[in-house]
């Protein structure tokens, strides 16, 4: 029996030793809790779920329960780690089930599992001294109050129709609720309330509404590609750029590929797209995703799409661009990334909650506004190169991001940098989406109502669309020009690397690395094994120049 046990105290240990690592990497943020957890290699399969929970529910309780380790002063637990100490703090004060796998890591146990009588008494005044009825009442009402972001469901139209997927739904028991485009009100209250209803989307023809939290990524129309699960919001660009069958489009900055995908569905796998992106392991994902989902028409390129001539013979027939550069990603509804926040600003106060260094948030300031300022340089160049290419004619920007800067402010800049493209009129833009643009930057009233903004009260993330269409024939002179007289952005420490060559000197790389860490996470490049050509099997194609690396799963 001793010889059984005693692995099974080394495991235990390395339970809650991991759970505080995960805690380290993230206040040095390493990687989201997902990421962290879900995705972490060293954390045994069966314990991910669990090591995942025990993060989430100690980081909505973190600064309770520092507060209670902090004024218990337990000398005996002054040797373990912090991040242990909150782990099994939650554990033994918060869980029904207590200390996982009590008895198993006797030390550890028996150092908390002493005090617990007096921690939990310290709980208690605390709560009587917050008027908390219960101990769910003891996290910060930011972290407790959910927006309902709901859950959108894309019909895939290359693998099947919205009627048909409608009717699958009906049959398992969803019920179809009547969606009222002017009436926005009801269409949330209805989703609200009902856990097995839905909705046709009232803007966007091939997507459907389900209540927060519906979970349909075990659902066979998901496995089998007939549905994406994808936020409203990121729908809207390739309904704005419109691209018809047959027709070819481009998308400047495509990883994973949602938006490449529901491009080729509009288009009916007809026509061709060309898809960028800068980060070769991102570009294997969006190999992958768009495979799943069907797409047959996607020539993909590891490549800056600054890099990519527009001159260049090979895209004379691109008639629609859909840009979606990376951001500050300010619009992203994320709880967990508000549990993190608020846990790393709770560390910075100390658990007394004072604290708080006022030239330090001014330093951040400054920091975020440089980011911001860079953020819109490398945009701004991204719109004005997309429209350098002559055949272009419809052109969607996005990103999910809140920010003026990286927004109208953007949109304005574009207009007076070039005189080919005007915004698309607000009839071709979502027209029965309420949330139009902010009216700033200079641009007009009819100019900002061509715009769309989408906000977490909208039950979608936050998010920005513009539409441009072409107005006067193309001049490539003066579009060279536009785009050498963009100004150098500030000199970032930015480690991204790009994957193609540039032939154009300094400046372009400078805008391009001036995308700082944004919404498309951190970096990641796993080990190359083999190249793998990014031409689609077309006959009579020209095989594109630079190919795609195939990554080796780990
Ligand atoms: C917001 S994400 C795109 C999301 C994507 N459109 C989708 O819907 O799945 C931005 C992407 O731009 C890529 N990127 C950044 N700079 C780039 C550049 N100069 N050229 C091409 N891609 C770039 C990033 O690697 C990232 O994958």
């Amino acid at each position: 029996m001793g010889f059984r046990g005693k692995p099974r105290a080394a495991a235990e240990r390395r339970f809650y030793e991991q759970a505080a690592d995960i805690l380290r990497r993230l206040e040095a943020r390493q990687g989201s809790i997902k990421t962290l957890t879900i995705g972490n290699g060293s954390v045994k399969p069966e314990n991910k779920r669990k090591v995942y929970a025990l993060i989430c529910q100690t980081l909505k309780y973190s600064s309770v329960l520092a507060r209670v380790l902090e004024r218990c002063a337990i000398a005996d637990l002054a040797t373990v780690d912090r991040r242990v100490a909150l782990l099994l703090a939650h554990d033994l004060l918060l869980t029904r089930a207590g200390l996982q796998r009590a008895g198993a890591d006797e030390k550890l146990n028996r150092q908390i599992a002493r005090h617990k009588a007096r921690l939990r008494s310290e709980l208690d005044r605390i709560k009587q001294e917050v008027g908390a009825a219960s101990d769910e009442d003891l996290v910060p009402a930011a972290l407790r109050d959910e927006l309902p972001t709901f859950r959108y469901v894309r019909v895939n139209l290359l693998a099947a129709t919205v009627d048909g997927v409608v009717g699958q739904f009906e049959k398992e028991g969803y019920r179809l609720a009547a969606a009222d485009a002017a009436d926005r009100s009801q269409l949330h209250a209805v989703l609200a309330a009902g856990s097995r209803t839905f909705m046709r989307d009232p803007d966007l023809h091939d997507v459907l509404a389900f209540p927060p939290g519906t979970d349909l990524h075990a659902h066979p129309l998901f496995v089998d590609g007939s549905i994406v699960l994808q936020d409203k919001a990121s729908c809207m660009p390739a309904h704005v750029v419109q691209p018809p069958p047959g027709s070819t489009a481009l998308d400047s900055c495509a990883a994973p590929g949602n938006k490449t995908s529901h491009m080729a569905s509009l288009m009916a796998n007809r026509g061709r797209i060309f898809a960028f992106d800068k980060d070769r392991a991102r570009l294997n994902t969006l190999v992958r995703l768009t495979d799943q989902a069907h797409s047959k028409i996607i020539t993909a390129r590891c490549a800056s799409f600054l890099d990519i001539d527009p001159l260049d013979p090979q895209y004379a027939a691109v008639e629609y661009a859909l840009l979606d550069p990376s951001c500050s990603g300010s619009g992203i509804v994320n709880r967990m990334d508000a549990l993190v926040d608020a846990y790393i600003a709770g560390i910075g106060r100390g658990a007394s909650g004072k604290g708080g260094d006022e030239d330090k948030s001014g330093d951040d300031t400054k920091a975020h506004e440089v980011r911001l300022q860079r953020l819109a340089e490398f945009q701004t160049s991204i719109v004005l190169h997309a429209m350098r290419f002559p055949g272009v004619k419809r052109i969607s920007y996005s990103t999910c991001s809140v920010h003026v800067e990286e927004n109208e402010a953007v949109v304005a800049r574009v207009l007076r940098s070039q005189g080919e493209f005007s915004l698309a009129p607000a009839d071709q833009v979502i027209p029965t989406w309420p949330r139009r643009g902010l009216e700033t930057a200079g641009l007009t009233e009819a100019q900002a109502a061509s715009l769309v903004r989408a906000l977490p009260e909208d039950g979608t993330n936050g998010f920005f669309v513009a539409g441009f269409v072409r107005t006067a024939p193309a001049d490539p002179s003066r579009a060279a020009a536009a785009a050498a007289a963009m100004p150098a952005p500030p000199a970032s420490n930015n480690t991204g690397r790009s994957l193609g060559r540039s032939k154009r000197g300094g400046r372009d790389r400078r805008q391009r690395d001036a995308a700082t860490a944004s919404d498309d996470g951190p970096a990641k490049r796993p080990r190359v094994a083999a190249a793998a050509t990014d031409a689609p099997k077309s006959r009579g194609k020209k095989r594109p120049r630079r190919k795609v690396a195939v990554a080796v799963a780990r």
